[in-house]
Formats: C-alpha cells, sequence, structure tokens
C-alpha cells in the first residue's frame, strides 16, 4: 500500500510501450466514490468483491501494465489468474510506508496508527506477495524512474527483454512460471532484487 504502483505502472507502460490500468482507478470509477468512501460505507469485505471482480475483468480486457489494490492478493481466486504473468512486486520498508502514506490520498486500513498497521498487514501478506511475485523490486530510496528501471532490469534478468503477452498468444508459448522465476527459488521480500 502507498508503494508507488500507481506512480511506477504508467512510467513502465510508457517504457513498453503499452497501455496502463489501475483496478483501484476502475473500482472508483464504476462506482463513483474514493475507496475510502466504500470502506467507511460498505465496509472491506464489499470493497474486496468489487476488486476481486475488477481484477477478473481488467485481466481478461487489457493486455499492458495493471496496477492491482494492495489487497488484492488476499483473494485466492485472484492469486490462480495472476498465474504465468509477470507478477512484479514492490517493497519498502515500514519507515517510508509510514512516510508515503502521509503524502496523499486516504488509505483507509493504514488511517489510524500507519506503523502498526503496516507491520501487521505485512505480516499477514507477506507469503502472498511472495507467492504470486515473479519479480520483487525495493524502491526505498529510488526515484520512480529508478523504481520503473529496475523492474524492467529484474525482468529481463528471469525472462529476457520484456515483450507484452498477448492475449492471442497461445498460452503454451508463454515461458512456464517456473522457468520464470527459477526451479524452486520463491522471490523472498527481505531479499528483493536491487
Ligand atoms: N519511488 C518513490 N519515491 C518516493 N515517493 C514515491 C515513490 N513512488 C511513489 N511515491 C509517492 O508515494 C505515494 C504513494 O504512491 P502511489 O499512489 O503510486 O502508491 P500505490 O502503491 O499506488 O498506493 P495504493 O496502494 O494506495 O494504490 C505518492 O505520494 C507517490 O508520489
Ligand atoms: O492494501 C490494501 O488493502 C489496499 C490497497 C489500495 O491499493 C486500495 O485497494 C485500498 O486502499 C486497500
Ligand atoms: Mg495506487
Amino acid at each position: 500500500m502507498g508503494v508507488g504502483k500507481s506512480t511506477v505502472g504508467p512510467l513502465l507502460a510508457e517504457r513498453l510501450g503499452v497501455g496502463y490500468r489501475d483496478t483501484d482507478d476502475d473500482i472508483v470509477a464504476g462506482q463513483g466514490s474514493t475507496i475510502a468512501d466504500i470502506f467507511a460505507n460498505e465496509g472491506e469485505p464489499a470493497f474486496r468483491e468489487l476488486e476481486k471482480d475488477a481484477v477478473r475483468r481488467a485481466l481478461g480486457e487489457h493486455d499492458g501494465v495493471l496496477a492491482l489494490g494492495g489487497g488484492a492478493v488476499l483473494d485466492e481466486d485472484t492469486r490462480a489468474l495472476l498465474a504465468g504473468l509477470r507478477v512484479v512486486c514492490l517493497t519498502m520498508d515500514v519507515e517510508e510506508a509510514v512516510r508515503r502514506a502521509d503524502l496523499d490520498v486516504a488509505r483507509p486500513l493504514l488511517a489510524v496508527d500507519p506503523r502498526k498497521r503496516w507491520t501487521e498487514l505485512m505480516d499477514a501478506r507477506r507469503h502472498l506477495y511472495e507467492e504470486v511475485a515473479t519479480v520483487v523490486v525495493a524502491t526505498d530510496g529510488r526515484t520512480s524512474d529508478e523504481v520503473t528501471q529496475a523492474v524492467l532490469e529484474a525482468l529481463a534478468l528471469r525472462d529476457g527483454p520484456v515483450r507484452p503477452y498477448h492475449r492471442s498468444r497461445p498460452a503454451a508459448r508463454r515461458a512456464p512460471r517456473q522457468a520464470v522465476r527459477g526451479p524452486g527459488r520463491p522471490c523472498p521480500l527481505d531479499e528483493p532484487t536491487r
């Protein structure tokens, strides 16, 4: 949350010459309310249902860079949909998270005691981010342009120069996920690609 998905996503899309889409933006546009208002008025479970639908729809319609909400990976079906795609997990430490949480939009899950909440959320989610990530890229001390470059390099190390997948491309010709990540090699969040 606040790690820079919506900042780096468009830069990455531009570098790759593909479109950019953000499921948080899709939800806000579809509901005509902010995420903070959806959490406040309808509750987190209702938001998660909207998020699940938004991710499914976006993955079906969109071939370019897609930013997911930070909690999208909580859903098992969503995690299954991400298998076989290049998934970039951006990281930062808690100090940076607290700084960025203060910068702009309200993040409902960090509204009270952001340091404690962020740590709790990461403890609960770390294994899910690791499960879906093809590469893990640290953002601390890097500008968004530097993060974008690091993402491209991390993906190229795993997969060769990045070319977008196209939905028309037969699934069998896609690089198998294990080959991208390396057999039995998870992408631990405490050993990000620097
Ligand atoms: N590399 C960076 N260095 C410093 N600040 C950054 C960096 N990337 C993004 N930011 C700032 O951090 C804040 C959060 O960024 P952004 O909204 O892109 O995160 P996000 O991951 O999309 O958040 P959310 O999970 O709420 O969707 C913004 O104020 C943004 O300008
Ligand atoms: O990590 C999370 O649970 C969230 C992240 C944001 O992208 C938003 O989807 C929302 O603020 C919840
Ligand atoms: Mg965002």
